[in-house]
């Protein structure tokens, strides 16, 4: 028998109480007097928070192995808090067969640190030709509920009206990453005086909003939901919420990159600031944190991207998209809008637990921390402060922004499914956790 009392944890951060954790499960909280042979976690001071969950990560694998395995980001994803993470289909190959959704949910299995909830591509090898076995993909045993061919928009009109009347039909939901491609032809940063100023291509706002403006439309007409990924823009807010006050099911995300940098980074050329979307103005960022602050946007989502270092080391026009993003969501979240006074910690379980978790359709999520849920939770030192480095990421790869950035907040300890993932900040080696799921497996 697996028994873990955590003691004296500001549960959402209110009241301090304890949580009993037994054979997986939360069962029982409140003030709770230590059993004999019970493991204790001392969690003064600390807040309790449910797994949080990941509705986009970059997993890599298969294919992308040099940048990140199933194992290695899911290592980082529990280093970060996380218990669920969706791993995004631009692998090799493409996450668009069943087949390959089901290879990469038993990887997660096997490694045991969270739940790997495949996502599907939307269109066969993502190529915008033709949809690919969506169907096949949902009636898998990995059960896929959310498509998307992000990295690239589904950008034929028709096409994205078929998967939203497609995903309709079992509940499923298109995140759509919305990039009008002729808009974007050698974009390199946001478009602006900025981007003249270095010489660099623009990615105009207007292409990302037109596509946000057609897709609320078309899952209107068709009665579907669709997901906005990684939100960048003011304007992309200002249909969101025109669609919401509408009643079309939209639903949207903002990164916690794009909640706290600007387009200022790119002045050094130093492309760990590269992404897609693109950093934004300070305007932008503002009205992002506004919208995750009355609803607009629903979730905050990593979209960690992780890249070998040849792929950064570069220069600006020939390096990757992309950040890594695991390891540093709580505390970036924690800086823009916990410490700024725009959310509470009951709405940061909001948005990167409860959230993301009913987008997807996962279960064991909606009752945080409630006794007969699954024991998956997170324990947080808000008053912690750190100067970030490589050092801080337990994934394989090392392009984040937040290098020699002063970030608060730590992830203490992580718990999935009742067995202890990081334990006072470190993440537990792999064999412990995957005879520790035994143990709660056979009660
Ligand atoms: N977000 C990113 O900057 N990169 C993503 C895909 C993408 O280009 O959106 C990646 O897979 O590397």
């Amino acid at each position: 028998m697996t028994s873990l009392l955590i003691r004296g944890a500001a549960l959402l951060g209110s009241e301090p109480a304890d949580l009993r954790v037994r054979d997986g499960i939360i069962v029982d909280r409140g003030s709770l007097a230590v059993e004999a042979s019970e493991r204790v976690i001392d969690a003064a001071g600390l807040v309790a928070l449910p797994g949080l969950v990941d509705l986009h990560t970059h997993l890599r694998e298969p294919g992308g192995e040099a940048s990140e395995t199933v194992l290695t980001g899911t290592r980082a994803a529990a280093a970060g808090g996380f218990t669920a993470v969706h791993a995004m289909a631009n692998t090799s190959p493409v996450a668009d067969t069943a087949g390959v959704v089901e290879q990469v949910l038993r990887l997660g299995e096997r490694a045991g640190y969270a739940e790997v909830r495949p996502v599907g591509a939307v269109t066969l090898g993502l190529a915008g030709e033709q949809l690919a076995e969506i169907g096949a993909m949902a009636r898998s045993a990995a059960r896929v509920r959310v498509f998307s061919d992000d990295g690239h928009c589904v950008h034929d009109p028709l096409l994205m009206r078929r998967a939203l009347e497609y995903v309709a039909t079992f509940d499923g939901v298109v995140a759509q990453h919305a990039q009008e491609p002729r808009l974007t032809v050698g974009a390199q940063m946001n478009e602006g005086s900025l981007s003249g100023e270095l010489g660099l291509t623009g990615w105009p706002a207007v292409a990302e909003e037109a596509i946000i403006a057609r897709d609320v439309l078309l899952a209107e007409h068709v009665g579907a939901r669709v997901h906005i990924c990684h939100l960048s823009t003011a304007g992309s807010v200002d249909i969101v919420r025109w669609a919401k006050a509408r009643g079309i099911a939209v639903t949207a995300e903002v990164t916690p990159h794009h909640l706290l940098l600007t387009e200022e980074l790119a002045r050094g050329y130093d492309a760990r600031f590269k992404v897609n979307p693109p950093l934004r103005r300070d305007e932008d960022v503002q009205a992002l944190r506004a919208a995750l602050a009355d609803g607009t946007i629903d979730i905050v989502a990593t979209d960690h991207a992780p890249h070998p270092a040849e792929a950064k080391e570069c220069t600006w026009a020939e390096a990757a998209f992309g950040m890594v993003g695991l390891e540093s969501a709580l505390s970036v979240v924690q800086q823009a809008v916990v410490d700024t006074g725009l959310l509470g910690w009951a709405d940061v379980a909001r948005v990167l637990s409860t959230g993301p978790a009913a987008i997807g359709r996962l279960a064991g999520y909606a009752n945080p921390l409630a006794v007969g849920t699954a024991a998956n939770l997170t324990l947080v030192d808000p008053s912690h402060r750190r100067t970030w480095s490589v050092d801080d990421l337990r994934g394989r790869s090392t392009n984040t922004p937040y290098r020699d950035r002063e970030l608060p907040g730590r992830v203490v300890a992580t718990v999935f499914r009742g067995v202890p993932t990081v334990i006072d900040g470190a993440v537990v080696d792999p064999d412990i956790v995957a005879a520790a799921h035994l143990e709660v497996r056979r009660g």
